[in-house]
């Protein structure tokens, strides 16, 4: 078990009169490995949960165990939680201070204490795993990209740290399709390629239903549901409630169901929506021309 939380309840100025509660008796568990998706209405508690996973906030009441060790008991190892369990935040672009892209990269490991060949060693391989090449842009200043590089210079900041959880917050928000593209592909290489396990927080049901293996969909500090996603989109009804949709891809493919097509359940993009049209096209053509 990676990350457990246990009747978590977070109260943000507890015992003020500007007291909020921001998470209500959260249980769940998260295996090494997984993708998950965290989707919820803005004031969801989608942000509070995240931030309990790398000990940024501990829990006012319940416990978060991360690797086993419970955030609030053991102090002492929360520097390591946090080195394990990266965090990108909301538009982390401007979290970008550096004058040139190497340094911005570098400044986590060189906090770490590494030799200078690790530090670049690390800089350079967590630049390439954005595909921003190394020796094109340590030069560069961060601040003379596009929006869409300055976010990937910002996340190969965080993969620096060599995590092995990585929580992604809104990563796409405020970015162009082809820069919204860009960073999915990237997270979906992240958990494919390097192995590590993806937090994925989003509004979007378009983004996290195509990458995610388990959705947690929120509402009022709660997880009002639970599972992979072509689970989760059989109650359209209750996420409308919830202010959610389901994608567009996955009410086209239960009409085609309704209608007696031989679809599955787990089509939610617009390219494996088109594959599959054709294909029964194809079989109805040839069926038909027996
Ligand atoms: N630092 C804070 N102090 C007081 N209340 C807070 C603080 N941060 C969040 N809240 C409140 O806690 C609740 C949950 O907020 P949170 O940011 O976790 O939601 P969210 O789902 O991440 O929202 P969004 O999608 O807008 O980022 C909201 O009512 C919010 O106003």
């Amino acid at each position: 078990m990676l990350i457990k939380a246990k009747n978590l309840n977070h109260i943000y100025s507890q015992g003020t009169p500007m007291e909020q509660k921001a998470l209500s008796n959260v249980n769940l568990e998260i295996d090494s490995g997984e993708f998950i998706g965290i989707i919820g209405h803005t004031g969801s508690g989608k942000s509070t949960l995240i931030q309990h996973f790398n000990a940024l906030l501990l829990p006012t009441d319940g416990e978060v165990l991360v690797k086993g060790i419970d955030t609030k008991k053991n102090k002492k190892q929360l520097h390591k939680i946090r080195q394990q369990v990266g965090l990108v935040f909301q538009y982390p672009e401007h979290q970008l201070f550096e004058e040139t892209v190497g340094e911005d990269v570098a400044f986590g490991p060189k906090n770490l204490g590494l030799s200078e060949e690790e530090v670049e060693e690390r800089t350079k391989a967590a630049l390439e795993v954005v595909n921003l090449s190394y020796e094109d842009y340590k030069e560069h200043s961060p601040f003379e990209l596009s929006g869409g590089q300055m976010r990937r210079v910002a996340i190969a900041g965080v993969l620096a740290m060599k995590p092995d959880v990585l929580i992604l917050d809104e990563p796409t928000a405020g970015l162009d399709p082809q820069g919204r593209r860009e960073i999915l592909e990237q997270v979906s290489s992240f958990h494919k390629e390097l192995g590590l396990t993806i937090i994925l927080v989003t509004h979007s049901m378009d983004d996290v239903a195509k990458l995610a293996e388990r959705l947690l969909v929120m509402h009022g500090g709660e997880i009002k549901l639970e599972g992979p996603p072509e689970q989760i989109f059989n109650y359209s009804d209750y996420l409308k409630e919830l202010g959610l949709g389901v994608p567009e891809v996955s009410t086209l493919m239960k009409q085609l169901q309704k209608q007696g097509w031989d679809v599955p359940n787990n089509v939610f993009s617009v390219e494996q929506a088109h594959e599959l049209l054709l294909s029964l096209v194809k079989r109805k053509w040839d069926g038909n021309n027996v």
